[in-house]
């Protein structure tokens, strides 16, 4: 456990182009100027894990499940990698890594797992040697050493996970709406925004279709203590606090 360390998890929307990693960057750097320890949970870029399944199921009806997971895992592991070449080269130590590499261990249940354990000192050591972890999101290691996915939007999930496991317990939800609003902004345009809602309000908000946030997360999260906050990814701003 370490007090300085703060889980940021990016949404798909908020990695989809170059201008967009590069805001997530500006970001990270200035937690870390800021005395904290990042640790980063991606999601895969826009709607590729839509895309990757479109594929699938164009050269198949009904997709050995092993190998749709094996595919779709992909989609996080480009983003980390991508977030991880442009942190790099911007002076940032940061190391990417997937849910096996982390040892997430979950069920061996494909699309749908749940997380188990954090079974690996990997993430610890690599804190330690000073290098930012930019881990996959939505995926781990079933229990029978095969790639697993959890529920679809469930990078949520993983980043409550990771940050009650690791300290802080508060996790920077980062997305491309300011804050949760008391209906979708994007589609009301007299949504009032929430400055500060329980975990109660909000899995309701969450079970009733808001998908700023996966329901299974807003549960973890009350379960382990951990607050969320929803951050603007343009400015850094916290819009939101949930706890
Ligand atoms: N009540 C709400 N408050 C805020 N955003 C909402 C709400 N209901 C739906 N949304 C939608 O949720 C989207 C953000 O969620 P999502 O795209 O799933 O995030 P991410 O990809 O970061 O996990 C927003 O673009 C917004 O349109
Ligand atoms: N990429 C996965 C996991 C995920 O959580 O995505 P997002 O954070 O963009 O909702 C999905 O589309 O289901």
């Amino acid at each position: 456990m370490n007090e300085n360390v703060v889980v940021m998890k990016f949404g798909g929307n908020t990695l989809a182009n170059k201008e967009k990693i590069l805001l997530a960057v500006d970001l990270i750097k200035n937690r870390i100027e800021n005395g904290k320890k990042p640790v980063i949970v991606a999601s895969a870029n826009g709607n590729m894990t839509d895309i990757l399944l479109d594929n699938a199921y164009s050269l198949s009806e009904n997709p050995d499940k092993r190998e749709l997971d094996m595919l779709i895992t992909t989609g996080e592991r480009i983003s980390v990698a991508l977030l991880s070449i442009a942190l790099r080269a911007r002076g940032v130590n940061s190391v990417s890594l997937t849910g096996s590499q982390i040892g997430l261990v979950t069920t061996s249940q494909h699309s749908g797992a749940d997380i188990l354990a954090l079974k690996s000192d990997r993430l610890f050591k690599e804190i330690a040697s000073g290098n930012v972890p930019i881990v996959a999101g939505f995926q781990g290691i079933g229990e029978n050493k095969e790639i697993t996915t959890l529920k679809r939007g469930g990078s949520d999930v993983s980043a409550v996970f990771l940050a009650s496991e690791l300290g802080g317990n508060s996790v920077a939800m980062i997305k491309d709406v300011t804050g949760v609003y008391d209906k979708d902004p994007n589609k009301h345009e007299d949504a009032q925004k929430l400055d500060l809602i329980d975990f109660d309000v909000m899995y309701k908000l969450a079970l009733e279709g808001a998908n700023i946030l996966h329901p299974d997360a807003v549960k973890l999260a009350k379960e382990k203590n951990v607050k969320i906050e929803i951050v603007y990814y343009k400015d850094g701003k916290v819009g939101t606090v949930i706890k």
